[in-house]
């Protein structure tokens, strides 16, 4: 990864800190919102998720969080329109994103999901060069901006490296790292990223977090990110939406969703919250709540 971009692990100081130059940027950035939502799958009978509103505001690092099966996944997708809701609109900068082509959502928006399959001898290169497809006509070739978007998205990513080696010999952090290498490509005002960092190491986690934070506050990129680490989702994100049985049960800025009350409630966990901690609400958990 380009460490002259990324010296610093953010904290909640560093964010209010860049909060001016921020909000003066944020008119750029693109919005996205669900209203009136509801989901279902074909094997189930009623909704996964029903919301009235849900917002990922824009020029904005919004994190998911919320126990295993809240939906978080399936808003996301759906957002993405990777999965088609049964009732309710999902508006980019207020247009319907269903009446989006793909090619055209696809330059405007980047899903970064849980469910990514590569040919196993695509190699990394190969893979990163396919989040360039919405740039390019049907019969053109590679360009300049499609190399250096590539070179960015590798160099970013930290798999640089890995370029050459064959995705399906790579270790589950590394293709982490390959596939968000693959979606950082496509260049989006909007990133949607379902558990990026999955199967990461602490150095890489973090890694991952000052990317989306530097492309948010250098491109004003809007992000939504699913989270599980939740003190790791209230000390970076500028926005949490905390998921509870297919709906939304808080969201705002982290210090006024995170409480112990939350913990207990969302989350089913005994925890101590220092509110007043100065890189954010600090989450002490102590023992595992019995299922309700
Ligand atoms: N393909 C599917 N078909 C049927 N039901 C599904 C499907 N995918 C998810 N579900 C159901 O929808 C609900 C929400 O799942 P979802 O994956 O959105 O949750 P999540 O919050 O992302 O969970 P996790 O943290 O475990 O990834 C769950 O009850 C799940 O069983």
């Amino acid at each position: 990864m380009s460490d002259e971009s990324l010296e610093s692990p953010v904290g909640r100081e560093q964010l209010d800190g860049d909060r001016e130059l921020h909000e003066t940027d944020a008119a750029e950035a693109t919005h996205l919102r669900g209203e009136e939502l509801a989901i279902s799958y074909p094997t189930t009978e009623n909704p996964v998720v029903e919301c009235e509103r849900v917002d990922i505001p824009a020029g904005e690092v919004t994190a998911l969080v919320g126990p295993n099966g809240s939906g978080k996944s399936t808003l996301l997708k759906t957002m993405a329109k990777q999965l088609d809701a049964d009732r309710g609109h999902v508006l980019l900068d207020g247009a319907e994103v269903r009446d989006l082509g793909t090619k055209e959502l696809a330059r405007r928006l980047g899903l970064l999901s849980q469910e990514n399959e590569a040919p196993g001898s695509l190699t990394v290169e190969d893979l990163v060069y396919h989040g360039r497809y919405p740039h390019r006509g049907f019969f053109e070739s590679v360009g300049e901006d499609d190399e250096q978007a590539v070179e960015r998205a590798l160099d970013l990513a930290g798999v640089d490296h890995l370029r050459d080696d064959e995705v399906g010999n790579l270790s589950g952090g590394q293709k982490q790292l390959a596939w968000i290498a693959m979606v950082l490509a496509q260049e989006t005002d909007v990133l949607l990223l379902d558990e990026p960092t999955t199967y990461l190491d602490l150095h890489h986690q973090l890694r991952v977090m000052e990317v989306i934070r530097t492309l948010n506050r250098e491109r004003d990129v809007t992000v939504a990110v699913v989270l599980h680490d939740i003190g790791q989702a209230a000390r970076f994100a500028d926005n949490l939406i905390a998921m509870k049985d297919g709906g939304l049960y808080d969201w705002g800025p982290p210090r006024k969703v995170v409480s112990e009350e939350l913990l207990r409630d969302v989350f089913r966990v005994d925890a101590d919250v220092d509110a007043d901690h100065p890189t954010g609400p600090h989450i002490s958990p102590h023992r595992a709540l019995d299922d309700e």
